[in-house]
Parts: structure tokens; sequence; C-alpha cells
């Protein structure tokens, strides 16, 4: 039985193919009544409602052992359906590249926020296995990578993209990739923030290159800046919390939203 809930926001849709001419009539009979399938609906569903007739198909998975989360977008709008994963670990990735082929998405690009100090990134099994596929990192990350990203650069997936946004402290390669702000990007934006900010946290700099001023200055001008409502997606969240928004943080992160106390 799929929830109620899953399907609440098409209740417009199907009560005005309900209305239409040519929708079935009621059977007068008690024999179980069929429904027939809406395969344009039900991709919709699978979004995650930011907008409306959004193209955006988004799923967030979890690998428990490391407490990461991965992020699979894909534009359904453009016939290819292609798609990235934002931080695929080893250990998961047959269960992504499954997802992926299961709901028929070409994986175009496996990126990384940042070299990631506790899992193995899935980017070399998933070239393994999906030749086509390109790997996306920083080059401030000095990881090899088929494309190294700088602050500033668009990486396109069909007509949606995702926008580079250095955000170190973490580690001095880390970014935070956040979607477009035109009117045919998804609205809210959505910001994979890596280990920059975590929910109510951020990530620690007690090791690989890390700076606390660095990662305050950067989770202030990078996330911080960005419009309200905008969903934050972290790498990874230990206490079963899944998505924030920079209202939330800017008012009850305790790490990053205090002012700036000069170190002595
Ligand atoms: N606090 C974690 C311990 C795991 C950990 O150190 N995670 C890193 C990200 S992976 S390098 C981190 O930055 N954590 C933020 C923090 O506040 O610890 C746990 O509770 O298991």
């Amino acid at each position: 039985m799929v929830p109620f809930r899953l399907y609440r926001h098409l209740i417009p849709q199907l009560a005005a193919a309900a209305r239409s001419p040519s929708a079935p009539k009621a059977a007068a009979s008690c024999a179980p009544r069929r429904i027939p399938p809406l395969p344009a609906l039900a991709m919709a569903a699978y979004g995650t409602g930011v907008c409306a007739d959004s193209k955006l198909l988004f799923r967030q998975l979890f690998e428990k052992e490391s407490s990461t989360y991965t992020y699979l977008l894909a534009d359904v709008g453009d016939p290819e359906k292609p798609a990235v994963l934002i931080d695929p670990v080893d250990r998961t990735v047959d269960r992504d590249l499954n997802l992926i082929k299961e709901l028929g998405l070409k994986l175009i690009y496996a990126m990384n926020t940042h070299v990631h100090a506790d899992h193995v990134t899935g980017t070399g099994l998933i070239k393994t296995k999906l030749p086509g596929a390109k790997s996306v990192i920083s080059k401030a990350s000095g990881a090899k990578a088929d494309q190294s990203v700088e602050h500033g650069d668009k990486i396109y997936f069909g007509k949606l993209f995702l926008e580079v946004r250095a955000t170190p402290g973490h580690t001095a390669g880390c970014v935070t990739y956040v979607t477009g702000d035109s009117p045919d990007q998804p609205s809210p934006r959505m910001a994979f923030t890596g280990d920059a900010l975590i929910i109510r946290a951020c990530g620690r700099t007690d090791f690989q290159g890390g700076s606390s001023d660095q990662l305050y200055q950067s989770v202030h001008s990078q996330i911080f800046t960005l419009p309200k409502d905008t969903l934050l997606y972290p790498a990874h969240d230990y206490k079963g919390f899944t998505v924030t928004t920079v209202e939330e943080e800017v008012a009850y992160n305790a790490r990053l939203s205090k002012d700036k106390v000069p170190a002595n």
C-alpha cells in the first residue's frame, strides 16, 4: 500500500483527470475497479515536491556505516534522463547503480564534495561499472578526476545545473554544489554542503588541513548568503536528521551562527 502522504500533492491533478470527459466511468458492480497507470504523475512523485512542475528527480540515499548521504539528481524532462550522483560510497555503489537502472536514468557524473577521510568514495568503482560516467572533484582537493572543478563552474545534467562554490575549512578542497538560480531551475534552491555544514553542526577542522577560521568564513560567505528557504543537504548526519534550511541553520546552528570570536 502506497502511503497517502506521498501522493497528496497530486490531488488537484487527479481530480482534474477524473472530471475530464475521457475519464472512465465508475463501475456499477462491486468488482475491484481497475486504476489506469499514471506514468507522468508517478514520475513527478519521485521528486521532492520542491517545485510544482519540476523536472528534477531527487533521491537522498544513506550509507549507515559511515552515516553518509549520497544524492541522486536527474533531469527527467530530458529524453535521456541525465543524472548525477553526489558523494557515492564504495559499499553502496551497486545499490545506487541498480536504482539508476530501474529509473531509466543515464549517469553522467559521479561527483565528490571533498576527499573523504571516513569512507572510500564510490566514483572509481562506478567508472569501472559504467565507463561513460565521469568523475568530478575540486581542483583544490588535489585529487585526480575526469573533471576538476573550481568556484563558479557550472555542471550541467540536461537543462539543470549545479554551481560550484568553494567552501574550504573541513578540508582545503571542500566545495558545495548548489542548484541554479534561474526560473527553470528547482525552487527553492538546494545546496549539497558536504562536510562544510552538517545539520546543527559542521565538519571537524582538526585534521586533513582543516581550519575553523576558514570554515566559518566559507559557511557565512557561500551558504548563509543563499536565499533563506534554500534546502541544505549535508554529506553526513549522526542524529537522524535529513535536511535543513539556511534560515534554520542561521538561527539554530550553535557552531556557526554566533559572531566570530577572534583567536587569542
Ligand atoms: N561526530 C561523529 C564522528 C565522525 C566524524 O568525525 N565525522 C566527521 C565527518 S567525516 S571526516 C565530522 O566532521 N563530524 C562532525 C563532528 O562534529 O564530529 C559521530 O558522531 O559519529
